[in-house]
C-alpha cells in the first residue's frame, strides 16, 4: 500500500495502534486504490493520547513564549522542506491536483505555524489602575484541546487548530477526518522533529463515535470542530455537557455579488475559483453567483466558455485541475442535487456528469436561472455545482443574499468604492471579500455567523478563542471589614 503509515495513531511522541481492532480502507479517489489501512482508537489509546497531552501541557505551558514559538517556527520550516512529499501524500488522500496541494495545504499550514509561533510572544495581559490598587490580567490556556477535522483540507485544518493552540500554551489531541487519515500523522511527527516534548500534540484515528469520546472525556478543555452543520450541532451540544469552550467552523451556501461596473473577466475567475477549486470541496464557496441583469448573458456567455476548457485527470498530473470528489458517497450526494436541480426547473449550462473513467469525478456544473427557493440556492452541495442567480437593485441582492441560515462567507465585485464597503458592512457573514474570492490569508480572521459557526481561526483572533483570562487584584493597603 502506497502511503501506509507505521500505525494508525501518533501519542505520546510514537505511532501505534491495537492491532485487534478491525481496520478500515483508506482509498485514492482518483482510482479507488487502497493506499493505506487505518484502525479506530479504542478507549484504552483515547485515554492514553489524554494522560500523554496533560503529562506534557504542565511544561509546555511554563515555557516562555519565545521558546515555544521558536519549536513552531521550526516546525514550519520543516513542512516547507518536505512540501513537495506532503502534497503528493495529501493528493492521495483527497484526489485533490497536485496543482493545488502544492501551493495551498502544507504550505498554508506552515504559513500558520509561522504565524502563531511569531505572535505567541505578545499574548499578554493588561493592567488596570484603580487609584493605589489595581488589577492585572493573565491570559492563560485553556488545557487539553480536541481538534476534529473535515476531509477537503485535512493538513491546513490540523495547522490551523494546532498552531494557536500550542502558542497559547495548550496540548492538542487532534483526530482528523475517517477519510483523509494521512498528513495530520505527518503533522505530529514534525512538531516532535522541531522540539514539541511528546505528547503535545496527538493524533488518534476514527469516526464521530471517537470524536464523541474525546469530547466527553473531563479532561477535554475544549473542542474545535471543522465539519458540517449537522455534526456541529451534536458537538456543540456533547461540549455543553461538559461546560467546554467551543470553536466551530461549518458549512456555508455564501453569495457572490457581480455588479453591473464589475470588470467581467476578474469576476469570472473568483466565481471559477469560488466554485471549482478542489472540485467544490471548500466550505466557503460562493456558489450562489448574483449577477446583475444587465450584464448576465455576457457574464454567462465567458463563464461557460471557460468552465468547458477544465482538466479533469490524473491528479498527480501537474495540468490537471479538476481532480475526483472524496468519495464515491459525496459523488452521489452531489449528483443528486444536480438532478434535484434540474427538476426544479433550473437550466444546466454544462458539466455536471459523471465521465466514464475511473474514480470520483463530476465535471464543473453552471445552473442558470436558479431561483432564491429552489434546493440549489439553498442546500449546502459541497461539489463543483454553480448556480448564477440574476439581481436588478442593490438592496433587493443584499436581501437575498442574506436570506439563508447560513454565513461563513460573501464576495462582491464592483469599481464603485463606496458601493463595496456599503454592501460588504450589510452581509451577514464572517469572511467577505471586495473584487476577489475565497483568499484567507493566516492574518486574516476566518470563521462564520449564524449556522456557519462560532468563534474566529487564524490572526490574532483565534489566540484569544485558546487561551482564558484570570484576573488578579491587588489590594495595596488595609483590607476593612464591617464586624
Ligand atoms: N468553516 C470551515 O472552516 C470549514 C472548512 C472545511 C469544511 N467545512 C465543512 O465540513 C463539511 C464537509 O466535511 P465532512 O463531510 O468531513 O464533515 P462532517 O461533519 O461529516 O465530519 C467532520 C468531522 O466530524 C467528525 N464527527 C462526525 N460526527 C461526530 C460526532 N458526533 N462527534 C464528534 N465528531 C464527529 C467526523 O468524523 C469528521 O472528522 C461541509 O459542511 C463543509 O462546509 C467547514
Amino acid at each position: 500500500m502506497r502511503a501506509q503509515p507505521e500505525a494508525s495513531h501518533f501519542i505520546a511522541g510514537t505511532y501505534r495502534h491495537d492491532d485487534s481492532v478491525a481496520p478500515w480502507a483508506d482509498i485514492y479517489p482518483a482510482t479507488g486504490e487502497t493506499i493505506a489501512e487505518i484502525r479506530p482508537a479504542t478507549a484504552a489509546e483515547i485515554d492514553a493520547a489524554f494522560t500523554a497531552a496533560l503529562a506534557a501541557q504542565a511544561g509546555w505551558a511554563a515555557l516562555p513564549p519565545v521558546e515555544r514559538g521558536r519549536v513552531l517556527r521550526r516546525a514550519a520550516d520543516i513542512l516547507r522542506a518536505r512540501n513537495a512529499e506532503l502534497s503528493e501524500l495529501e493528493t492521495l488522500d483527497t484526489g485533490k491536483p497536485i496543482q493545488e496541494t502544492l501551493v495551498a495545504d502544507a504550505a498554508s499550514g506552515a504559513d500558520a505555524l509561522e504565524f502563531f509561533g511569531g505572535i505567541c510572544t505578545t499574548l499578554n495581559g493588561e493592567t488596570v489602575q484603580l487609584g493605589e490598587d489595581w488589577v492585572y490580567t493573565r491570559r492563560e490556556p485553556l488545557g487539553v484541546c480536541v481538534g476534529i477535522g473535515a476531509w477537503n483540507y485535512p493538513i491546513q485544518i490540523a495547522c490551523w487548530k494546532a498552531a494557536p493552540a500550542l502558542a497559547a500554551g495548550n496540548a492538542m489531541i487532534f483526530k482528523p477526518s475517517e477519510e483523509t487519515p494521512l498528513t495530520a500523522l505527518k503533522l505530529a511527527e514534525i512538531l516532535v522533529e522541531a522540539g514539541a516534548p511528546a505528547g503535545l500534540f496527538n493524533v488518534v484515528q476514527g469516526r464521530g463515535d471517537v470524536g464523541a469520546a474525546l469530547i466527553a472525556d473531563p479532561r477535554c478543555a475544549k473542542v474545535s470542530l471543522t465539519g458540517s452543520v449537522p455534526t456541529g450541532r451534536k458537538v456543540y451540544a456533547a461540549a455543553a455537557e461538559g461546560i467546554r469552550h467551543v470553536t466551530m467552523e461549518l458549512g456555508g451556501k455564501s453569495p457572490l455579488i457581480v455588479f453591473e461596473d464589475a470588470d467581467i473577466d476578474n469576476a469570472v475567475s473568483a466565481a471559477i475559483n469560488g466554485n471549482f477549486y478542489s472540485t467544490g470541496q471548500i466550505c466557503s464557496n460562493g456558489t450562489r453567483v448574483f449577477v446583475a441583469k444587465s450584464i448576465l448573458p455576457a457574464f454567462t456567455e465567458r463563464l461557460v466558455e471557460r468552465t468547458r476548457t477544465a482538466r479533469l485527470g490524473d491528479p498527480l498530473d501537474p495540468e490537471t485541475n479538476i481532480g475526483p470528489m472524496v468519495s464515491d458517497t459525496q459523488r452521489q450526494k452531489v449528483l443528486a442535487a444536480i438532478a434535484r436541480g434540474r427538476d426544479e426547473g433550473a437550466e444546466l449550462l454544462c458539466g455536471g456528469e459523471a465521465p466514464e473513467m475511473a474514480g470520483w469525478y463530476i465535471t464543473p456544473a453552471v445552473f442558470a436561472g436558479v431561483t432564491d427557493n429552489m434546493s440549489l440556492a439553498r442546500d449546502e452541495i459541497f461539489g463543483p455545482v454553480l448556480s448564477i442567480l440574476s439581481f436588478e437593485e442593490e438592496d433587493e441582492v443584499i436581501a437575498r443574499a442574506n436570506d439563508t441560515d447560513f454565513g461563513l462567507a460573501a464576495g462582491v465585485f464592483t469599481r464603485d468604492l463606496t458601493r463595496a464597503h456599503r454592501v460588504v458592512s450589510r452581509l451577514q457573514a464572517g469572511t467577505t471579500w471586495i473584487n476577489t474570492y475565497n483568499l484567507t490569508p493566516v492574518e486574516a480572521p476566518f470563521g462564520g455567523m449564524k449556522l456557519s459557526g462560532v468563534g474566529r481561526e487564524n490572526a490574532r483572533a483565534a489566540l484569544d478563542h485558546y487561551s482564558q483570562i484570570k484576573s488578579v487584584y491587588v489590594c495595596m493597603g488595609d483590607v476593612e471589614a464591617p464586624f
